[in-house]
């Protein structure tokens, strides 16, 4: 099952276009990151994926084909959008209300013991709690809601390092203990490595990369090597990004020929940080190896798409 699939998704804001030709499968159970600069699209695509807009054309579905909005979709997917958008004049306790009077599949016990665990006074005004505690508050209160899928928008934006890393390991424990799938966009690279198995990159409103983690760091390789020889080694490989240190120089390619390296270069693997960077500088350059949309392959076995 993918747990959001778009196919030719595409929305604008008046005359700009702020995503086009979004065609995506991610599938469950996975950890998704969402990349890209300022304005690329992330929010448009998630808001999309939630529901709380609709698009200027093609499709988008959740948990494998419930229409976003849809009862369906309200029930499962849980939402924390970039300002938390808690109630800042509530109590911890009066949102926990809120949220069990609101969701059908509300496990009040469950944010209880999360805040608890995070010794967050449940009598403190939610706006008196410090932005990491805020963020803990939103995660409890999203959890409780016992989503199959979490999508957040940002999560991290406002947390200093430490909260970042509070959040994320709050956030891996509740994956690894319920099995859920999440999406979340993010600015830091840095703390992905760790904690996402299949990335999708968006550049100026479309898919620039998308596949598994494993799958996009085995089919890249660094080489390093002489300046002199790089133009012609470059010429006949598919180079993501070139760079120049000194007498020496190094390609970023997509799964080598297998031909020998001429001698004096040598290569190696690349990390998930470095691939993201190379993408994210060079933005004419593309890989989308992830798996084809059921209603992809639908459409085109009908010929809708020839
Ligand atoms: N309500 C809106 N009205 C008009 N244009 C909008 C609106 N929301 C977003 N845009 C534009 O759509 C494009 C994509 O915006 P979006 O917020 O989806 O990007 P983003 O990748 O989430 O950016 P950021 O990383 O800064 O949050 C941008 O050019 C933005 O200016």
């Amino acid at each position: 099952m993918n747990v959001i699939e778009t196919l030719k998704l595409a929305k604008r804001y008046g005359r700009r276009w702020a995503l086009e030709d979004c065609t995506l499968a991610l599938p469950a159970g996975r950890v998704v990151a969402l990349v890209g600069p300022n304005g690329s699209g992330k929010t448009t695509l998630l808001h999309l994926a939630v529901g709380l807009m609709s698009q200027t054309s093609g499709t988008v579905t959740v948990l494998g084909g419930s229409r976003p909005g849809s009862q369906d979709a309200l029930d499962r997917v849980g939402f924390m959008a970039q300002s938390t958008a808690l109630y800042r004049n509530l109590s911890v306790e009066d949102a926990l209300r809120v949220g069990r009077n609101l969701n059908r599949r509300w496990d009040n016990a469950l944010a209880l013991e999360r805040l608890r665990e995070r010794d967050i006074p449940l009598d403190r005004k939610v706006g008196k709690l410090s932005g990491g505690q805020q963020s803990q508050v939103a995660l409890a209160l999203v959890l409780a809601k016992r989503p199959d899928l979490l999508i957040l928008d940002e999560p991290l934006a406002a947390l200093d390092p430490l909260a970042r890393h509070e959040f994320m390991s709050a956030l891996m424990a509740a994956v690894a203990a319920d099995g859920l799938s999440v999406v979340f966009s993010s600015h830091v690279v840095a703390e992905l490595e760790n904690v996402c198995d299949h990335l999708i990159v968006l550049s100026g409103g479309r898919v620039q990369v998308a596949g598994d983690v494993d799958d996009l760091t085995a089919s890249h390789q660094v080489l390093a090597g002489p300046a002199e020889e790089a133009g012609a080694l470059a010429a006949s490989l598919p180079v993501v990004r070139q760079q120049w240190a000194a007498a020496q120089t190094q390609l970023l390619v997509r799964a080598g020929s297998g031909e020998p390296l001429p001698p004096g270069w040598q290569s190696h693997g690349v990390g998930l940080e470095e691939l993201v960077l190379a993408y994210l500088r060079e933005p004419s350059a593309s890989v989308l190896p992830g798996p084809r949309p059921a209603a992809t392959a639908a459409a085109e076995s009908k010929g809708a798409w020839a």
